[in-house]
């Protein structure tokens, strides 16, 4: 099943995560029994399996699920997709926005399956660099198109936060396949998103 509703939190899983959380919450020094707190380690169980749901759902299957014929052959392109992941080194987010553009070989996508995949992917812990790749590779494989380009612009919470504490960076990946190889056609996508 794709899309796994708020209901579905896995119970044993809540239940394990809430103990192990519970515990975290009092080796940083709080006391869980507080009012405010009482509640905090299901909460935080919850919203972590909410946030890493994308392991339990297979993109292909949301692609595959609208994909039709048609012989429109210009540029698609969905942009300012609005992303928040979690960096894999600290668990902490990474947010920002993706644009996507492909050039159909036959067959488009529903548009709204292309945001879904970008959630599915997103939410897992991730590197930016490896996010970029998955969708690329996800749209190129199951659509087959005669191109596909993936632009990712986001700020790192890790880098914000903590760490070298730079407010304002922000970290630009791409990856282009098939037609957008050819540098006119990647100049245009560019162009269109305002790069
Ligand atoms: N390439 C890449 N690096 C990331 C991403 N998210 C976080 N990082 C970096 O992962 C690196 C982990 O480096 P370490 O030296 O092991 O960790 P650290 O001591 O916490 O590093 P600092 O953040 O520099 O304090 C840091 O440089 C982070 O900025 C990402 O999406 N892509
Ligand atoms: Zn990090």
């Amino acid at each position: 099943m794709p899309y796994k509703k708020l209901e579905e939190y896995n119970i044993q899983v809540t239940d394990d995560v809430k103990e192990r959380y519970k515990n975290i919450i009092e080796d940083l020094g709080e006391n869980t029994e507080r009012d405010g707190l009482v509640k905090t380690p299901e909460r935080a169980a919850k919203a972590m399996q909410f946030l890493t749901q994308g392991y339990h759902q297979d993109p292909v299957e949301i692609l595959e699920s609208a994909m039709f014929k048609e012989s429109y052959n210009e540029m698609v392109i969905v942009k300012d997709i609005e992303l928040y992941s979690l960096c894999e080194h600290h668990i902490l987010p990474f947010f920002g926005k993706v644009h996507i553009a492909y050039i159909p070989d036959g067959q488009i996508v529903g548009l709204s399956k292309l945001p879904r995949i970008v959630d599915v992917f997103a939410r897992r812990l991730q590197v930016q660099e490896r996010l970029t790749e998955q969708i690329l590779d996800c749209i190129n494989d199951t659509l087959k198109p005669q191109g596909v380009a993936v632009v990712i612009e986001a700020s790192h919470m890790c880098m914000m936060m903590r760490g070298v504490q730079k407010q304002n960076s922000i970290t630009t990946t791409s990856g282009f396949r098939g037609q957008f190889e050819k540098i006119e056609t990647r100049n245009e996508f560019l162009k269109l998103i305002g790069k």
